[in-house]
């Protein structure tokens, strides 16, 4: 069994408290982007999970979040044969992009699917968050509210088509230190969350690319200026809008004009701040299917 794990990218995040758990309340518009990992999972005879990736640096045990969902289910259904499970990663690593997390739905839906445990969608995702906030989420997918810890969703139309530059320089951010970062009584601006659901409940591109705003910049950005580099020099070559997304450190870009994107992405290459630069798109609406058996 072949499934795409997706990408997602906040459009808009912003932080409205923090819980006695540490953990912060916020109100995000989430979006899968066509960018994706690839998990292969093969039943076995010989209990036990045994997972490999293309990645040397990341671990192939519990800590990774792949290895996490098989055994949550497995360990819960008592499934006593195995899984050999092949993760190929394309989505940058610590980079606001949600891919271990994305990776960690894919195999809850997988398991899933497998071994027939008959659980919904509702199901897998109220066990998602028992792995990370961004869980529930990544087996969602499409166009999304989230609030709570981000596990509270309400699903949203798809945005109107347009190209996506990702640009991922060669830091990695982890996300505790950025939330454990933020000093939510100096933050100014909020952004306008009720407004950009508004507009993609209009189906308003320049609406939503108006009301881009994220607070974990307040934190990401003074620490690593590349940020604001790349965000000028993609606003430069003619994006609609540019901002960090999650908690970073990865940059996008919204372009409503490919040749714009193009060359966008080109000169991006060329000037050396970003390590990873992809074009993509937004997911279209029913085309976040996890893919076939
Ligand atoms: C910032 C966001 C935006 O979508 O994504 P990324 O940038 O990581 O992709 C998410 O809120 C990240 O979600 P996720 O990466 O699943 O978080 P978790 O693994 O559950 O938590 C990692 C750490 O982040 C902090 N955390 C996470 C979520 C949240 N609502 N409040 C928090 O304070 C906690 O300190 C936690 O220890
Ligand atoms: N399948 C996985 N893919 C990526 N990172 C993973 C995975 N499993 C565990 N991790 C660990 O989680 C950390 C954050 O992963 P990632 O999901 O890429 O970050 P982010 O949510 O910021 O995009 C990494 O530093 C890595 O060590």
């Amino acid at each position: 069994m072949k499934l795409r794990a997706l990408a997602k990218i906040n459009l808009g995040l912003d932080v409205t408290g923090k819980r006695e758990d540490g953990y912060h309340e916020v109100r995000m518009v989430m979006q899968t982007i066509q960018m994706y990992d690839q998990l292969e999972i093969k039943e076995s005879k010989e209990p036990g999970i045994r997972l490999t990736t293309n990645l040397p640096f990341l671990p192939c045990n519990d800590g990774n979040l792949v290895y996490k969902a098989a055994k949550l289910l497995m360990d819960e259904f008592d499934i006593r044969q195995g899984v050999d499970m092949n993760l190929t990663k394309f989505i940058p690593v610590a980079a606001g992009m949600a891919g271990g997390s994305s990776d960690a739905a894919a195999a809850l839906v997988g398991i899933n699917r497998m071994f027939q445990l008959g659980l919904t969608k509702r199901q897998l995702m109220e066990r998602g968050v028992q792995i990370g906030a961004d869980v529930p989420y990544c087996v969602m997918r499409g166009t999304a509210l989230a609030e709570g810890i981000g596990e509270k969703l309400t699903s949203l139309p798809g945005v109107p088509m347009c190209y996506v530059l990702i640009g991922k320089p060669g830091i990695n951010v982890s996300t505790k230190f950025v939330y454990g970062n933020l000093h939510l009584d100096e933050v100014t601006e909020h952004p306008d969350i009720d407004g950009m659901v508004e507009a993609i409940r209009n189906h308003d591109l320049y609406g939503i690319t108006d009301r881009m705003g994220n607070v974990l910049e307040s934190v990401t950005c003074p620490a690593y200026p590349v940020i604001d580099e790349i965000k000028a020099q993609m606003m430069k070559n003619g994006a609609v809008n540019a901002m960090m997304s999650g908690s970073g450190p990865t940059v996008f870009g919204i372009f409503d004009d490919p040749d714009k994107a193009e060359f966008a992405r080109d000169q991006l290459k060329i000037s050396g701040l970003s390590k990873q630069t992809f074009l993509t798109t937004v997911s279209k609406p029913g085309g976040t299917k996890y893919g076939k058996k």
